[in-house]
C-alpha cells in the first residue's frame, strides 16, 4: 500500500533508480515505491575545485549520474522512462569532499579527519522528467539537496583498524556506515538520518510535492512545505488539477493568478530560507465594522512592476564597486564605504540597505558586508564573477531595453536610438572602442565560465579528439572542455579583435597547451578542421539567412561523425512556458536581427545542412544544449 499520496503520483510511471546503493534501493522500496533499478556508468570524477560548496558537487554528480541513464535508457535501451532519480552523498569536513575510501589506508586517513569532530553530511538529489518527443528526449531537471550534522566521539587507534576491518567502510562516503557497526562511532546526528543513509527521503518527498502540487489559488495561504502535505489537501484536489502538474505542468506555479498575497496592511509575508513567502490574513473590517475579506493584490505583478528597481539597484552598486569593497574591508558603515567610493551618504545608506533587504549584502550592527553569494559572484574578481555581465547589462542593454516598445513597434534592433549610431553589423557595435569590446568580452566571459561546465559536460564528448569553438571568444569554455577532457584539443575562433585581446582572460595551468586561439571570420574565412564545432550562444545573434550560410560552411568541412554542440536557451514548442529563454529573445530583438529558437526549429535548420540525431538536454540552467551529427 502506498501510504503518502505524493509517491502515489508516481505509481503510474515508470520510475527508474539511477543507483546501485542498496540503502537508496530500501529506503525507497520501505515506503512502497516501485522502481526499477538501472545503476548510472557515470564517473564521480568531477573536479572538486571548480565547486563553490561541498553540495554543489554532490547535487551535479546525482544529476550527471540521473541524466546518463535517462539518456542510455533513451538511446541505447529505447526505452524512455518517466522518471530517474539520481542521488550522491558526500561527506565533508574543513572544507574537503570525502567520498568512498578507495581502500583501508584511505579508510583510515578519513576516519582519522572525522575523529572527535562534527563533519557535515549531503546528499543531492536529481529528478529527472523525461518525455520522447518526435523520437527526442526532452527533460526536465529538478534537483535539490539536504545537509546533516554528525558527531563522532573520541575514537582509538585501535578501535579505527577494528571498524576498518570489519569491511564496512570501503563503499561509503566518508567511511563509515551510520546504519551499522559505524553507529557506534556516533555522539550526535542533526537532521535528517535517511540523508546520512543515502536518501534524503523527507525532502524528496516536499519536491514531489512542489512538483505535483503547486500552489494554486484555491490553498496559497499553504504555500510552505514546513511537512508533507497532509493527505487532506490532496484529497480537496481534483483529478484534473493534479494531472495538469505533471512534467511541465507544474511551471504554472510561476503563473500570474495562481499567487496572491492579500490587502497590504492585513498580511504579514516572510520569506523563509528557501525563499518561499508566506503569510497570515487578518480580518479587514468595512465602515459598518462587518468583517470582510481582504481584497487579494496580485504580488506576481507588483514584483515585475518594481523588477528594474532592483536590477538597477544591483547595477549601481556594482558599478560603484561596492562588493569588491566590502570584500577587502567589511563589514563597513555606509559613511565610510561613502567616503571610500566618492558617493553621498544619505544615498549609499539607502543603496545599501535596499541591497541587504535583497540579499546581496548582510546588515549587523558593525556595518554591511558582502554576503557568500556576493563574493562568489559580484566581486570583480570573484571565482564565477558576473561582474562584466552586469556591467555589460548596465551600460548597454538597459539603454538598448528603454527602447524596447520602438524595437516592438519596428521589429528592428534599437542600437541606433540608444546610442546615436548605426552600426550594419553587431559586433562592429561592439568592437568600435577599445573600452565596449572589453566590457563585452568581460560579459561574455563571465557568463560562459558560469555555464562552461554544463555545456562541457551534457553529453559524453570523450569521443572527439579535436573541437573548434566558432564565436569562443575569450576561450572560457574550451578550458573547462580540456579540463573535463584531457585528450581533447580545442580550437577558438573569433574576429581578429577579439583573438588580439584574450590573454588577460587566460587562466594558467597544465590545460592552457590544449587551447590555440585563430582569427577569422566564421562567415567569410576558413574554418579549422575539428571532429567537433561548437557553437553557444552564437545562433541566437542572427537571422536564419547567416545561420544558414554558418552551418553550410561548418557542414562543408564536417566529415561525417563529426558533430555540432549548440548551447542556447531553448524555447519550448509552444513559446509560452520558459519566461527566462523568452526574455532572451526580446534582449535579441532590440540589439541583433537574431531571436531565441525551439528545439524544433533549431533541429530543422541542422537537418538541412545534414546534422541528425539531434538530442536536445533542456538542463533547466541557463543554457540547454544540443548535439548532433553529420551523416
Ligand atoms: C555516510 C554514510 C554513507 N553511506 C552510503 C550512502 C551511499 O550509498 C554511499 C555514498 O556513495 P554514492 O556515490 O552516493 O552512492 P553509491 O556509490 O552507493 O551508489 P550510486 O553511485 O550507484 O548511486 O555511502 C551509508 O550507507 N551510510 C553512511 O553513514
Amino acid at each position: 500500500m502506498v501510504l503518502n499520496p505524493v509517491l502515489g503520483k508516481l505509481v503510474s510511471k515508470r520510475v527508474v533508480l539511477a543507483s546501485a546503493s542498496p540503502r537508496r534501493q530500501e529506503i525507497l522500496t520501505n515506503v512502497g515505491l516501485r522502481f526499477e533499478v538501472v545503476p548510472s556508468w557515470f564517473k564521480e570524477t568531477l573536479e572538486k575545485s571548480s565547486f563553490t560548496a561541498p553540495y554543489e558537487y554532490a547535487v551535479e554528480t546525482a544529476r550527471q549520474k540521473a541524466l546518463e541513464v535517462a539518456n542510455r535508457m533513451h538511446v541505447k535501451h529505447l526505452r524512455t522512462p518517466d522518471v530517474v532519480i539520481g542521488a550522491d552523498t558526500i561527506v565533508s569536513v574543513d572544507e574537503q569532499i570525502l567520498e568512498k575510501p578507495v581502500d583501508k589506508q584511505d579508510a583510515y586517513r578519513m576516519l582519522s579527519r572525522l575523529n572527535g569532530k562534527e563533519h557535515s553530511v549531503f546528499t543531492g538529489v536529481a529528478i529527472i522528467h523525461c518525455r520522447s518527443k518526435d523520437n527526442q528526449l526532452e527533460m526536465e531537471i529538478t534537483d535539490f539537496y539536504e545537509e546533516t550534522k554528525v558527531k563522532f566521539s573520541e575514537l582509538s587507534e585501535e578501535l579505527l583498524w577494528e571498524y576498518i576491518h570489519s569491511g564496512e567502510p570501503m563503499d561509503k562516503a566518508g567511511g563509515y556506515g551510520i546504519q551499522a557497526l559505524g553507529g557506534m562511532l556516533v555522539e550526535y546526528v542533526h537532521g535528517d538520518f535517511l540523508n546520512v543513509v543515502g536518501f534524503p527521503l523527507n525532502h524528496f518527498c516536499k519536491k514531489l510535492a512542489e512538483l505535483y502540487y503547486p500552489p494554486s489559488k484555491h490553498n496559497v495561504q499553504h504555500k510552505k512545505y514546513d511537512s508533507i502535505p497532509s493527505v487532506d489537501t490532496f484529497e480537496k484536489l481534483s483529478d484534473g488539477e493534479s494531472e495538469s502538474s505533471n512534467f511541465t505542468g507544474h511551471k504554472d506555479a510561476s503563473k500570474l493568478d495562481s499567487v496572491g498575497i492579500y490587502s497590504l496592511g492585513a498580511v504579514y509575508t516572510s520569506e523563509n530560507s528557501s525563499g518561499v513567502r508566506t503569510g497570515f490574513t487578518v480580518p479587514l473590517e468595512n465602515q459598518n465594522g462587518v468583517s470582510q475579506s481582504a481584497a487579494k493584490l496580485p504580488s506576481k505583478i507588483l514584483e515585475l512592476m518594481d523588477g528594474f528597481r532592483a536590477s538597477k539597484a544591483l547595477f549601481v552598486a556594482s558599478k560603484l564597486k561596492i562588493f569588491d569593497h566590502l570584500k577587502d574591508k567589511g563589514p563597513m558603515k555606509a559613511v565610510d564605504i561613502a567616503n571610500d567610493v566618492g558617493t553621498s551618504v544619505c544615498g549609499t545608506e539607502r543603496l545599501l540597505d535596499a541591497c541587504a533587504a535583497l540579499g546581496l549584502l548582510e546588515k549587523t550592527l558593525q556595518g554591511y558586508s558582502n554576503t557568500d553569494s556576493a563574493n562568489i559572484y559580484l566581486t570583480s574578481d570573484g571565482k564565477y564573477s558576473l561582474h562584466g555581465y552586469i556591467i555589460h547589462s548596465n551600460d548597454h542593454l538597459w539603454p538598448l531595453f528603454t527602447n524596447l516598445e520602438s524595437a516592438v513597434k519596428e521589429g528592428s534592433r534599437q542600437n541606433h536610438r540608444a546610442f546615436g549610431k548605426k552600426a550594419d553589423d553587431l559586433f562592429k557595435d561592439y568592437y568600435h572602442s577599445q573600452e565596449v569590446k572589453q566590457r563585452f568580452m568581460a560579459a561574455m566571459h563571465s557568463i560562459a565560465r558560469l555555464t562552461a561546465r554544463d555545456v562541457a559536460t551534457a553529453f559524453d564528448l570523450s569521443q572527439f579528439k579535436s573541437a573548434c569553438d566558432l564565436g569562443g571568444c575569450t576561450g572560457a569554455l574550451a578550458h573547462e572542455l580540456v579540463q573535463v577532457y584531457p585528450d581533447l584539443k580545442v580550437t577558438v575562433f573569433d574576429l581578429p579583435e577579439v583573438i588580439a585581446n584574450t590573454s588577460y582572460f587566460q587562466p594558467s595551468g597544465q590545460h592552457a597547451a590544449s587551447v590555440t586561439f585563430v582569427s577569422g571570420d566564421f562567415f567569410k574565412d576558413n574554418l579549422p578542421e575539428a571532429d567537433l564545432y561548437i557553437l553557444s550562444r552564437v545562433l541566437h545573434d542572427w537571422p536564419d539567412e547567416k545561420i544558414h550560410v554558418l552551418l553550410s560552411k561548418v557542414s562543408a568541412v564536417c566529415r561525417p561523425g563529426c558533430a555540432i554542440l549548440l548551447a542556447e536557451m531553448v524555447l519550448d514548442d509552444e513559446k509560452k512556458n520558459r519566461s527566462t529563454a523568452l526574455l532572451q529573445s526580446l534582449n535579441m530583438l532590440v540589439q541583433t536581427e537574431g531571436k531565441e529558437r525551439s528545439g524544433t526549429e533549431y533541429r530543422a535548420l541542422l537537418e538541412q545542412h545534414g546534422f541528425t540525431n539531434v538530442t536536445i538536454r533542456i538542463t533547466g540552467n541557463l543554457l540547454d544544449i544540443i548535439l548532433c551529427v553529420k551523416m
